[in-house]
């Protein structure tokens, strides 16, 4: 079930201050694929990731489309019907993906329930989410732990697309390389994975990505195989690729 963006504008007026933070972004995120987005802090990546699964801020209007499976998303009620099975977001501060009163096991457990899809130990095996700390309360977690019991919630639902943005930002190189590992296997089940990710080192060593898609200033500016787009003559293409630009 491939999730689009088609010449999607959002624009941001918060009453003191406005901005467009997406300007005529085309963007698609294919089934059994993993997709990494990459650009400058900034730049409207998680903006992308608001825009797919229909959680942009009320400041926002927009202009274009969201479609999934083909047809556009229009509203809050149809936003609501995809939550959780379609459509899936491992937001990137992961502890906002849970009450802050109940336990992070019973949470994930309430999902299992609900959806009846992942078991609660599939999920957490596959988000590397030590189980142990299912009794703590989110903020009794480090960032790196929530952000894996945060994927785990977001897997439990088995969407069709899912949308991770920055799974790895808080992790060792170990564990991070285990994270990008579950997306492959999960993309490699069917599902249209986007990831947004900062970690170009572990994206060019582990080659784990299908397509990477690179923003400036809220625009989608190249699309293409990560050999492809390392290979660009573009001073900020290559300040991705090679630290030193050159
Ligand atoms: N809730 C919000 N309300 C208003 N403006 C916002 C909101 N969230 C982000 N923005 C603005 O939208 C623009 C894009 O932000 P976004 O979070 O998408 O960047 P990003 O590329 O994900 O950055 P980073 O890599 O630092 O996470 C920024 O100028 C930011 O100030």
């Amino acid at each position: 079930m491939p999730a689009e963006l088609c010449e999607l504008t959002v624009h941001i007026d918060t009453g003191r201050w406005n901005e467009t933070v997406l300007d005529a972004v085309d963007l698609v995120v294919p089934d059994g694929k993993i997709t990494a987005l990459l650009g400058e802090s900034g730049c409207g990546k998680s903006m992308v990731a608001a825009a797919l699964t229909g959680s942009l801020p009320d400041s926002a209007r927009s202009t274009g489309q969201v479609r999934v499976d083909g047809e556009p998303v229009r509203g809050q009620r149809e936003w609501r019907r995809l939550h959780g099975g379609t459509v899936g977001l491992l937001p990137q501060d992961g502890v906002t993906a849970f009450r802050a009163e109940d336990t992070v096991g019973a949470q994930l457990h309430a999902l299992e329930d609900r959806y009846r899809r992942w078991s609660f130990d599939r999920a957490c095996a596959s988000a590397w989410y030590p189980t142990e700390l299912a009794d703590l309360y989110p903020h009794q977690h480090s960032g790196g732990q929530i952000q894996r019991a945060a994927l785990a919630a977001a897997l439990l639902p088995e969407p069709r697309v899912l949308i991770a943005d920055e799974p790895t930002a808080s992790l060792d190189t170990q564990t991070a390389y285990g994270i990008w590992a579950a997306l492959r296997r999960y993309a490699d089940a069917g599902a249209a994975v986007l990831v947004i990710t900062h970690d170009v080192p572990m994206l060019t060593s582990a080659k784990i990505a299908d397509h990477v898609a690179l923003m400036r200033g809220g625009k989608v500016i190249a699309t293409g195989g990560l050999t492809d787009l390392a290979a660009l003559d573009d001073p900020y293409v290559r300040g991705f690729f090679q630290p030193n630009g050159c």
